[in-house]
C-alpha cells in the first residue's frame, strides 16, 4: 500500500514544470546508478523489516538478478543470518542516548553494514557510501578507515605494502585511522613533534611523542575503534631530520583490542558534534616498528639508514588533497539534504495569512521563505556540479601524477584547498539557514537538520582549516598573478588573469545573459587577485619581509581564493547546465536556477561587483 502524501506537498509537486527524474538521473550519474542507489537500501530494509519466507527471499533474489545481478553476489544463507541477527536488535534512534550508547549503536550498525558490503560484494565506492549512509546516518566510527586510512595505503605505500596491507583493511582484519594532528599542531605540519628515529642496528623505527604537545590528538577512531594507524611523524635517520613521513603503526592487540606496549590511547571527550565518532589521543613511548612499516612509495630509508628523498616532498600530502575532494563533494550533498527537508516542510507548514481573512498559507508562499530556500537549492546544485567539474580536473591531473608528471600538483592543491574552504563555509551557512527556515521544528533533533550542521560544520576545520586553505590557494594564485604581470604563460585554470575584460552587454532592465554572468565573476576574481597581489607588493615596497608582507596582505589573499572558487563554481554550473542534454523545460529551469545562484552571489558580494563596475 503506497504511503499517503500530504495534499499540500502532492499539489506542490504536481505543479512542477519539469520531470524530476531527469534531474535525479543527472545528479546520480544516470538511471542505472540511480536504480542501484535505490535498490540496495530498499532490498535490505525489506529483508530486515518483514518476516520473510525463503520463498520471498528467492523471489527478491530473482528480482535482483534481473536488475542488478552484475554486482550482487548474494548467498541466501548469509543474507538470512544477517537479517535475523540485525532484526532481533533492530534500529534505535541515537538522539536521546548517552555518548557511550550512541557510539555503541553506531558501531553496531557500522559493523553490520561492513559485513553486508562484503556479502553483497559492493565494489563501487559510491554504492558503499550510499549503503552506509542509510544505516549509519551520523558520524561513522569507521569513517577514517574507509577514507583516509585506505587512501594513504593506496597513495603512499609501495606495491608490496599495498598487497600486504590493503586486503587487511578491505576485510576489516584491521581497522585504521589517519593520525597526523597533535595537541600542539594541526595546521603547521612542519611543527609536528612526534619522532620516528631509525635504529640501524635493529633496522627499526623508534616512535616517540616526547612532549605533551606532541601527543596525537583528534584522529577519528583513535579513541576506541582503530587497532592500526597510518601515523605521520618526523623521520630522523643518521642524526638528520628528514621531514614528515607516514608509518603503519599497530596500536591495539588484534584479538584483545588492548593497547600494545608503549601505547597510551583514549577518547578526547565530548565535542560540538560528531558524537558517534571516537576522536582520540595517542602517546607513544619509544614504540618500535620494523623498517618495512614506513610507507615508501615516494621516500625511502635503506637498511643502512640512508634516506632517499621523494621527487617532490609534497607527495606525502596527497591523502589530504584526496580527502579534500571528498569533502568538497559531500558539502553540496549535505546542503541538498537540509534544503530538501526545509522545502518539504515549507510546503506542508501553514502559518499566518497573506490576505487578511484568506486563511493560513503554506509558508512556501512567502517571498522571504522562497528567498531563504530557493537560493539554497541553487547553492546545493552549484556545489554538487562544481565538485564534479573539479573532480574531472583532479582525475586528469592524478593520472598524470601516477605516471610521474607532477606539473599539475600546485594547481590541484590550490583548487582543492580553495574549493574545500568555499564549499564547507557555504554549506555551513546554508544548512543553518535551512534550520531557521523551519522555525521551532527545525530546532528539533527529529528534523535531522541540527545534526547535519553540528556534524558537518567541522569540515570547515578538519582537513585543513579553511582560512589556512584559502591562503594556500592564494600562494598559487599570487604566483600566477606575478607571472601574468610579466606576460608569462599561465596554467589553463588561471589564464583568465590575462584575458578577463569587463565587456558586459546586458543591462539591468533586461534578462541577463549567462555569458555576461560568467564574465562578471571572472573579472571580479581577476580584480580581487590582482588587488591582493598589489597589496603584497605594497608591503614589500614598505620594506616588509616577504613573510611580513604576506601577513599584511592576508585578508585580501583569503578573499582572492574565495573569489576564484566562486568564479569556478558559477562557470561550472552554467556550462554544465547548458551542456547536459536536458529537455527544454528542464534546461530552462536549471538555467533560471543558475541565474538565481549567480545574481544572489552578486547581491551578497555587491561590494566586489560594484567596485569592478
Ligand atoms: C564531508 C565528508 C565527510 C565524510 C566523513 C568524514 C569523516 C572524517 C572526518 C574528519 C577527518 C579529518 C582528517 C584530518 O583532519 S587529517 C589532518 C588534516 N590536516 C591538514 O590538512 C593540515 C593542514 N596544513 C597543511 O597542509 C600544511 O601545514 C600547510 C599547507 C598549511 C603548510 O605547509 P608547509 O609545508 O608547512 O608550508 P608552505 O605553506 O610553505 O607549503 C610549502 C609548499 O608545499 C605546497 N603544498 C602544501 N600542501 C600541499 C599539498 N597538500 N599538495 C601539494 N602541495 C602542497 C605549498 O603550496 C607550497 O608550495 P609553494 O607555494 O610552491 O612554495
Ligand atoms: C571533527 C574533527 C575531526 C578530525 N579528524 C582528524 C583526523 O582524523 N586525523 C587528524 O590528523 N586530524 C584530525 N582533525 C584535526 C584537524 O585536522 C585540525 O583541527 C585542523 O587541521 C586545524 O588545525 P588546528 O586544530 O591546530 O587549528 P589551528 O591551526 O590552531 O587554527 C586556529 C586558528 O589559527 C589560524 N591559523 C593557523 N595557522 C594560520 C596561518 N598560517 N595563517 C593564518 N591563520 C592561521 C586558523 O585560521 C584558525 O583561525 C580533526 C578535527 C576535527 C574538528
Amino acid at each position: 500500500m503506497g504511503k499517503s502524501v500530504n495534499p499540500d506537498l502532492a499539489k506542490a509537486r504536481s505543479q512542477a514544470t519539469f520531470d524530476p527524474a531527469n534531474l535525479t538521473n543527472y545528479l546520480y550519474g544516470g538511471p542505472e546508478k540511480l536504480r542501484r542507489k535505490r535498490y540496495l537500501p530498499a532490498f535490505v530494509f525489506k529483508e530486515l523489516c518483514t518476516e520473510m519466507s525463503l520463498t520471498d527471499l528467492c523471489l527478491i533474489f530473482l528480482g535482483l538478478l534481473t536488475h542488478v545481478s552484475d554486482y550482487l553476489g548474494l548467498t541466501l544463507s548469509i543474507e538470512n543470518m544477517a537479517a535475523k541477527e540485525y532484526k532481533e536488535e533492530g534500529f534505535k534512534s541515537t538522539d536521546d542516548m548517552s555518548r557511550e550508547e550512541a557510539y555503541e549503536e553506531s558501531m553496531r550498525r557500522a559493523v553490520y553494514t561492513n559485513k553486508r558490503v562484503l556479502q553483497l560484494n559492493l565494489q563501487d565506492q559510491e554504492e558503499q557510501y550510499y549503503f552506509r549512509e542509510i544505516f549509519v546516518p551520523g558520524a561513522n566510527p569507521f569513517a577514517l578507515h574507509y577514507v583516509m586510512f585506505k587512501d594513504a595505503i593506496n597513495t603512499q605505500g609501495t606495491e608490496d605494502q599495498i598487497q600486504k596491507w590493503l586486503p587487511l583493511a578491505e576485510t576489516y582484519a584491521v581497522t585504521g585511522t589517519y593520525a597526523q594532528t597533535e595537541l600542539g599542531h594541526g595546521t603547521f605540519l612542519r611543527g609536528l613533534e612526534t619522532t620516528a628515529e631509525y635504529d640501524v642496528q635493529r633496522e627499526e623505527f623508534i616512535l616517540n611523542t616526547p612532549t605533551i604537545t606532541s601527543s596525537k590528538f583528534w584522529p577519528g577512531a583513535l579513541g576506541k575503534t582503530a587497532n592500526v594507524a597510518i601515523l605521520n611523524a618526523k623521520l630522523i635517520t643518521k642524526g638528520r631530520n628528514c621531514g614528515m613521513q607516514s608509518f603503519w603503526v599497530p596500536l591495539r592487540h588484534l584479538e584483545t583490542h588492548q593497547p600494545l606496549p608503549g601505547i597510551t590511547v583514549g577518547d578526547i571527550g565530548p565535542k560540538f558534534g560528531y558524537h558517534t565518532s571516537d576522536n582520540g589521543f595517542l602517546q607513544l613511548n619509544r614504540v618500535r616498528i620494523p623498517r618495512e612499516n614506513m610507507l615508501m612509495r615516494y621516500s625511502k630509508v635503506l637498511q643502512d639508514g640512508t634516506f632517499v628523498p621523494p621527487e617532490n616532498d609534497r607527495l606525502v600530502y596527497v591523502p589530504m588533497t584526496q580527502f579534500r575532494f571528498v569533502v568538497i563533494g559531500r558539502s553540496g550533498w549535505t546542503l541538498a539534504k537540509a534544503v530538501t527537508v526545509a522545502t518539504r516542510y515549507s510546503a506542508v507548514r501553514r502559518q499566518s495569512e497573506i490576505t487578511p481573512g484568506g486563511g493560513e498559507v503554506q509558508i512556501l508562499d512567502f517571498q522571504t521563505q522562497q528567498h531563504k530556500l530557493f537560493t539554497q537549492i541553487a547553492s546545493a546544485y552549484a556545489m554538487i556540479i562544481a565538485a564534479k567539474a573539479a573532480k574531472d580536473l583532479y582525475d586528469s591531473a592524478f593520472s598524470k601524477m601516477e605516471k610521474g608528471n607532477l606539473e599539475d600538483l600546485p594547481m590541484l592543491h590550490a583548487l582543492t584547498s580553495s574549493m574545500k574552504a568555499f564549499n564547507t563555509w557555504e554549506m555551513a551557512t546554508g544548512v543553518e539557514q535551512c534550520r531557521m527556515a523551519c522555525g521551532g521544528h527545525g530546532y528539533l533533533l527529529a528534523s535531522g537538520i541540527p545534526q547535519m550542521y553540528t556534524d558537518m560544520v567541522s569540515a570547515c576545520t578538519y582537513e585543513g582549516e579553511n582560512t589556512v586553505m584559502c591562503l594556500q590557494a592564494a600562494r598559487f594564485l599570487n604566483k600566477c598573478q606575478e607571472a601574468a604581470n610579466k606576460g608569462e604563460r599561465l596554467p589553463q585554470l588561471t589564464r583568465f588573469l590575462q584575458t578577463s575584460r569587463l565587456n558586459i552587454s546586458s543591462s539591468l532592465d533586461q534578462d541577463v545573459d549567462l555569458n555576461d554572468i560568467i564574465a562578471a565573476y571572472e573579472f571580479r576574481a581577476a580584480t580581487v587577485i590582482s588587488e591582493a597581489n598589489a597589496r603584497l607588493n605594497a608591503g614589500l615596497a614598505m620594506g616588509k619581509s616577504q613573510s611580513e608582507a604576506w601577513n599584511y596582505a592576508s585578508q585580501l589573499l583569503v578573499k582572492a581564493a574565495l573569489a576564484f572558487s566562486h568564479w569556478f563554481t558559477v562557470r561550472a554550473l552554467i556550462e554544465n547546465m547548458r551542456g547536459a542534454g536536458f529537455d527544454n523545460s528542464t534546461e530552462t529551469l536549471l538555467l533560471q536556477l543558475a541565474k538565481l545562484y549567480a545574481l544572489d552571489g552578486m547581491l551578497r558580494y555587491s561590494g566586489d561587483f560594484r567596485k569592478v563596475g
